[in-house]
């Protein structure tokens, strides 16, 4: 594959990703973007059955195109995710975080002078649990990664080892919710970290601890 790289950091070096540049990101972006609209609209639509049986066609027409030049993993951007913080933000595939991938939100996320990490984002339908409300495991991914991105911008990256939450009132659907993360502390290989989801009223909703580990190398 030309251009492909690994990535620096040994825990993450599982495959060859190729780098893309800005101009095919955005224009995969885009196609995300409505990918993410189709998935909506699809949960949504009341169109009529025969109706439904010609946009079925036409979708899987999409697809097999799509899949006629597909690439073994997806890719990356930039530099990939060798740079801790800004790295990340590469990782343009991620559930979370990539604008890249349709089943992401997208959260775009902000580094913080601090250290700390931050997100504003939107859950829609496709993400609820109990009605009118999201889902408690896609509240978690979010901050999983979330906390994660709080342990690589710290420069101590690691896999979840252990992810502790407290639901404490509902996390709703279709308004803006803000996550945030920081690291608590460090003991060697361990990274403990910190984090929640406020509602638009600024109300806290869930609270998060984690426990990243750092592998052992060899
Ligand atoms: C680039 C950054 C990316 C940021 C965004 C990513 C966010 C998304 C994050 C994920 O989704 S990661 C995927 C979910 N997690 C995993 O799949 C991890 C699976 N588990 C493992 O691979 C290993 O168990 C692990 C690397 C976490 C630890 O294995 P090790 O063999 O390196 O640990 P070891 O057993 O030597 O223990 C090291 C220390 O951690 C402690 N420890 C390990 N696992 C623990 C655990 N589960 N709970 C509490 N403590 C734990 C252990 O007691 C010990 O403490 P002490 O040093 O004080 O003795």
């Amino acid at each position: 594959m030309p251009g492909a790289r690994t990535s620096a950091h040994p825990i993450f070096t599982v495959q060859p990703r190729e780098p893309l540049d800005e101009r095919r990101v955005e224009h995969l972006s885009a196609l995300a973007a409505e990918v993410r609209r189709l998935n909506e609209a699809t949960v949504h639509t009341a169109l009529p059955e025969e109706e439904l049986t010609e946009l079925t066609a036409q979708v899987r027409a999409l697809t097999d195109r799509l899949d006629a030049a597909r690439r073994a993993f997806p890719p990356v951007s930039g530099d990939g995710y060798t740079t801790p913080g800004e790295g990340m933000l590469q990782q343009i595939a991620s559930p979370v975080t990539g604008e890249l991938n349709p089943i992401a939100p997208p959260c775009r996320i902000e580094f913080l002078e601090d250290g700390s990490v931050r997100t504003e984002f939107t859950l829609n339908f496709l993400y609820e649990g109990p009605p009118g409300l999201a889902h408690g495991g896609v509240s978690a991914m979010v901050l999983d990664q979330l906390l994660g991105l709080a342990a690589n911008n710290n420069g101590t990256p690691g896999l979840t080892a252990s992810l502790e939450l407290r639901y404490r009132r509902p996390t709703p659907l279709g308004q803006r919710l803000t996550a945030e993360a920081r690291i608590d502390r460090i003991e060697g290989r361990k990274a403990y970290a910190v984090g929640r989801i406020l509602n638009a009223e600024g109300k806290v909703t869930i609270e998060a601890t984690a426990m990243f580990v750092m592998p052992m190398l060899g």
